[in-house]
C-alpha cells in the first residue's frame, strides 16, 4: 500500500527510474506477494482434493453435496471454476483476483470503520441513538446480523455520513480519457489522467449544509443500504469502474460496528476528543491511529462468555 500510494517521481522523469530502485521494490514485493497467494492456493486445492476424495469414499455423495464440501471459500469458488476453464482460471488468474480484493477491499473497510469509531466517540449523542435504536430491533439473547442491517436506519446513515466527510478514497482511482472530449467547459485529449476530488464534492459548503458537522440525520429517509444521491454522494465512485465491492463493504462495515455498539461500552481514552486529521496514504488513514477505551456491556455478558 505504502509504494502504490506514493508519487514517483521517475512516472514523470523516465531517466531517474534506475536512480530510485522503486521497479527492484516493486519486483521484489510482487514476487513475495505471489509466493504467499501461491502456497495458499496450494493449501487450498490439497484440502479441497483430500475433503472430496473423503466425502465420497464415506458418503458416496453427489455432485452437488461434494461442491458445497469444497466450495468454502473465495478461493475454493476459483478453483471450481478452473476445473471447468482451466486455461481462463490459471493460478496466475486467481492470484490477481486475490491480490485486488485483499488490496481494495481490506484496508478501505477497516478505515471506513476506523473513521466511524472515532466520530461516534466524539458525538456520545449520536452513539447512544444508535444504540437505543439496536436494543429495539435486536434483543440482548443473541448478536446482531446481517438481515437486521437493512432495519438499522440510523446505524446506516451513520456509515453514510461518515463515509461523506472522510471517504477513503478521496480521489477515487485515476481515470483515463479513452476519447477526447470538454468537461465543465476544458478540453480533455484523449488519453488523459483524470482525479476526481471527491473529498471537495462531499464536503462542498455550496452542496452539503454545514459540511464538517457530523450530522447522520440528514440521511434520515434514505432508503438503507444505499451511500448515492445523485453526484453529490458517490463514495464508491459511478458508472462502470466503480466499486464492485460495494454491496460487501455495507455489510461488513454495518455489521462490525452495529456488533461492537452492541456488545461493548465505549469512551475516549482521556477528556480531550479524538483527533480527527487525516494521514497520507492511499486509502486516507487517520493520522493518528483510534485508540479507545471498551468494556462488554453487562447486558450483553451471558452471550458474550458463550462465544
Ligand atoms: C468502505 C469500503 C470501500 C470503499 C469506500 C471503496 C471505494 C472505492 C472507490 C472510490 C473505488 C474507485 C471507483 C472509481 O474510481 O470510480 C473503488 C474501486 C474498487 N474497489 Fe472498492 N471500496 C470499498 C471496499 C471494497 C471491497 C470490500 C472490495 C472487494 C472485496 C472492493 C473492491 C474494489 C475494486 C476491485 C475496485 C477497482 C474497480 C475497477 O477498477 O474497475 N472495494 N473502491
Amino acid at each position: 500500500m505504502k509504494l502504490s500510494g506514493a508519487s514517483n517521481v521517475e512516472d514523470f522523469v523516465g531517466g531517474l527510474r534506475w536512480v530510485s530502485g522503486m521497479d527492484g521494490k516493486l519486483v521484489r514485493l510482487r514476487e513475495r506477494r505471489d509466493e504467499f497467494l501461491q502456497g495458499l492456493i496450494e493449501e487450498h486445492r490439497d484440502r479441497r482434493n483430500t475433503a472430496a476424495a473423503a466425502a465420497a469414499a464415506a458418503y458416496n455423495c453427489n455432485d452437488e453435496e461434494k461442491k458445497s464440501i469444497t466450495n468454502r471459500t473465495l478461493i475454493d469458488v476459483l478453483l471450481g471454476l478452473q476445473e471447468t476453464d482451466p486455461e481462463y482460471h490459471s493460478d496466475q488468474m486467481i492470484r490477481g483476483t486475490i491480490a485486488v480484493l485483499l488490496a481494495a477491499g481490506t484496508d478501505t473497510s477497516a478505515a471506513t470503520m476506523e473513521w466511524a469509531m472515532s466520530l461516534l466517540l466524539n458525538h456520545p449523542n449520536v452513539l447512544h441513538k444508535a444504540r437505543a435504536e439496536i436494543e429495539f430491533r435486536v434483543p440482548p439473547s443473541r448478536l446482531l446480523t446481517e438481515s437486521d442491517i437493512p432495519n438499522l436506519p440510523y446505524l446506516n446513515s451513520i456509515i453514510a455520513e461518515t463515509l461523506r466527510m472522510y471517504p477513503v478514497g478521496p480521489l477515487l482511482v485515476p481515470h483515463e480519457s479513452s476519447q477526447d472530449c470538454t468537461l465543465g467547459g476544458y478540453h480533455v485529449p484523449r488519453g488523459t489522467m483524470l482525479l476526481v476530488n471527491m473529498w471537495a464534492i462531499h464536503n462542498d459548503p455550496r452542496v452539503w449544509d454545514q459540511p464538517r458537522e457530523f450530522r447522520p440525520e440528514r440521511f434520515q429517509g434514505q432508503e438503507t443500504g444505499v451511500v448515492r444521491d445523485g453526484f453529490k454522494l458517490m463514495p464508491f465512485g459511478s458508472g462502470r469502474r466503480s466499486c464492485p465491492g460495494e454491496g460487501l463493504a455495507m455489510r461488513v462495515v454495518g455489521l462490525v460496528l452495529g456488533t461492537l455498539i452492541q456488545c461493548f461500552e465505549w469512551e475516549r481514552v482521556g477528556e480531550e476528543l479524538v483527533d480527527m486529521s487525516e494521514g497520507a496514504g492511499l486509502t486516507m488513514p487517520k493520522a493518528r491511529p483510534l485508540e479507545a477505551k471498551c468494556r462488554p456491556r453487562s447486558e450483553l455478558l451471558p452471550l458474550l462468555s458463550q462465544l
